[in-house]
């Protein structure tokens, strides 16, 4: 089935000048960069803000946002075109369900993605959730299962409700650290990107308020606490992504079947043939070497070698004590 002809991008029209100004520079560097598709894709757990965030994006309502746990399990795709310039974003189900991970979802979304390239993934979650639990590592691990390590080259950590008061009289900026600080580590560890291997997972933090009533600067555009107009910082962020010299994720049949597991342990079989070789072969040929050059012989043989020499007939099946058959 062929694409849909993408719609023209009025949502852009909706920001504040000063937003569009910035977003239009954003595209055109993009563009410089020869980059005039970028396809994101928005992946979570239930009720964190994806769909909002899309919208907030596109500058439309285009996805459905609900308080409660949504129903739907398929994946949307918005596609917007402005001076020649083409934007795909995917809002995806959230990936828990019952405490688990859905993982009927999680096979509808890759089947979604099928032929399709990520450009930058969007990692959403809350920035006033207090603590982390095995959930958030669930789905850090079915993504990576299902599309690879790479894709966390790819990512853009987006954490909403960013117009909060933190608890306990903490300051901002602190709080901000300990949950980006946590919310990373479990990224790292669900995603299996060891320490050493940091510096090619940047995995860089974008905050999001989608809420109407999110504070405004005196030119009408939405802000984070410390003024910071969160719409372009976000398609900074994610441009910078873009830019960061790592590989889109091309979606096809092999990145969604993973790996072979009769594959798995092939790369060892030199390796084991040559330690069956050195340790095994070479160990029972030392030791047959060796008992012939001490001499030692069977008792038949020796019987037999002292009837030979003696110049009696020989009696086999009396001599022959291994071979009851003789
Ligand atoms: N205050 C505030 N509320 C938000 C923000 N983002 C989302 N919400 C609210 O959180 C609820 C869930 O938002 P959604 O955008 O539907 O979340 P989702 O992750 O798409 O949810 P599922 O599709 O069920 O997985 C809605 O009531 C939103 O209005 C935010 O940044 N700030």
């Amino acid at each position: 089935m062929a694409a849909p002809i993408p719609r023209e991008w009025t949502g852009l029209q909706q920001f504040p000048a000063a937003t569009q100004t910035s977003l239009h520079e954003l595209l055109g560097k993009l563009k410089e960069e020869n980059v005039s598709t970028l396809t994101i894709l928005v992946m979570g757990k239930g009720g964190v803000g994806k769909s909002s965030t899309v919208n907030s994006i596109v500058g439309e309502r285009v996805a459905n946002v609900s308080a409660f746990q949504s129903e739907g399990l398929r994946p949307m795709m918005c596609s917007r075109t402005r001076a020649g310039f083409t934007l795909n974003i995917i809002d995806t189900p959230g990936l828990i369900e019952g405490g688990y991970i859905n993982e009927q979802a999680v096979e509808i979304i890759k089947r979604f993605l099928l032929e399709k390239t990520i450009d930058v993934l969007l990692y959403v979650d809350r920035l006033d959730t207090y603590r982390m639990d095995t959930l958030d590592e669930q789905v850090i691990r079915a993504i990576t299962t299902s599309f690879g390590k790479a894709i966390w080259r790819r990512t853009l950590v987006v954490l909403t409700h960013a117009q909060l008061s933190p608890p306990d009289g903490i300051e901002y900026n602190d709080f901000l650290k300990r949950r980006s600080d946590s919310l990373l580590k479990y990224i790292r560890s669900g995603a299996g990107i060891g320490k050493r291997e940091s510096a090619d997972y940047p995995l860089p933090l974008a905050l999001v308020e989608n809420s109407g009533r999110c504070k405004t600067n005196e030119n009408g555009a939405k802000i984070l606490p410390d003024g910071t107009p969160w719409i372009p910082n976000l398609m900074k962020e994610i441009t910078i992504v873009v830019s960061n010299g790592s590989k889109s994720i091309h979606v096809d049949q092999k990145l969604i079947d993973g790996p072979n597991p009769n594959n798995r342990w092939k790369k060892y079989i030199p390796l084991i043939l040559a330690v069956q070789y050195f340790f095994v072969v070479k160990g029972i040929r030392r030791a047959i070497h060796s008992d012939i050059a001490n001499g030692k012989l069977d008792d038949w043989e020796q019987r037999y070698r002292d009837l030979v020499g003696s110049g009696n007939p020989v009696d086999l099946k009396v001599s022959s004590s291994r071979n009851p058959k003789a």
